[in-house]
């Protein structure tokens, strides 16, 4: 069955309220309009507590990549206040963002995979970058890559993997520096349906470790398989669920 939403988007009714105290990720009365005029999100408050399994459902071109950049600090919002494990993006710049970033996982439907390097190198890169020592870098690969069920494909390429394989390298390249927040953009939107869930149940694992997960998907049936809290975004206004 469909989910009912509210008919009155969020903020009319939970306007700038203060960040719940045991909130990972506070939305407060955030919009945002890109430079050519297109307004993404208007008025979006939204408090998700740390441990909390939250899917962003809603058209296309309804704003949940927008919603997703806002909390990694790739756009910025014109209004309201992004607040992320303890930081306000709306002010936060250069290394303070940058460590911020290492703090949360992302995934994308595209999955982003490095192709000349294999999937051990693509999931190590991170933490090469961060300049962890060899010894320290193996000691973290075999947990991401167990999670994910590919410790036997660690020396292939991105082009020898199923595009499920593909997407779960890339959700063991987002959890290697065991962040506290994953986001993940649409991550089963060029999978069959056996991947797509088989995504989603290492999605909702990686939760059941403490880790706060948001998905956005325009897919229904994942979401009522997954049984996990959903709002949806319509023309750039969040709703929840009725009842
Ligand atoms: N960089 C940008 N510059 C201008 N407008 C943008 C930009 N990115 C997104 N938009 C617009 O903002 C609105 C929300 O886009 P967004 O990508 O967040 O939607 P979405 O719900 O993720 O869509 P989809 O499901 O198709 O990925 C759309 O009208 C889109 O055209």
């Amino acid at each position: 069955m469909t989910q009912v939403f509210n008919g009155q988007p969020s903020s009319a009714t939970n306007r700038a309220s203060p960040a719940k105290a045991d909130a990972i990720v506070s939305l407060q009365s955030v919009s945002k309009t890109y430079e050519n005029g297109s307004k993404a999100l208007v008025d979006v408050s939204l408090d998700i507590k740390r441990g909390d399994f939250l899917f962003v459902t809603g058209p296309s071109g309804s704003g949940k990549s927008t919603l997703l950049k806002l909390l990694y600090g790739e756009e910025r919002a014109n209004q309201g206040d992004v607040l992320v494990d303890g930081c306000n993006l709306t002010t936060l710049r250069g290394d303070r963002l940058s460590q911020l970033r290492r703090r949360i996982g992302i995934v994308f439907q595209d999955y982003k995979l490095i192709p000349r390097r294999t999937v051990m190198e693509n999931v190590a890169f991170v933490l090469w970058a961060q300049g962890l020592p060899r010894k320290e870098i193996h000691r973290r690969l075999q947990p991401a890559l167990k999670m994910v069920g590919l410790v036997h494909k660690a020396d292939c390429f991105p082009d020898q993997l199923s595009g499920g394989e593909q997407q779960r390298v890339s959700i063991a390249r987002a959890i290697v520096s065991t962040p506290p927040i994953l986001l993940a953009d649409e991550p089963t939107g060029n999978l069959d349906p056996d991947n797509s869930w088989q995504v989603i149940k290492i999605l909702k694992k990686l939760n059941s470790v403490g880790i706060t997960v948001i998905v956005t998907t325009h897919d229904e049936s994942l979401i009522r398989l997954s049984n996990h809290p959903t709002v949806q975004l319509r023309n750039g206004y969040l709703y929840r669920p009725k009842g």
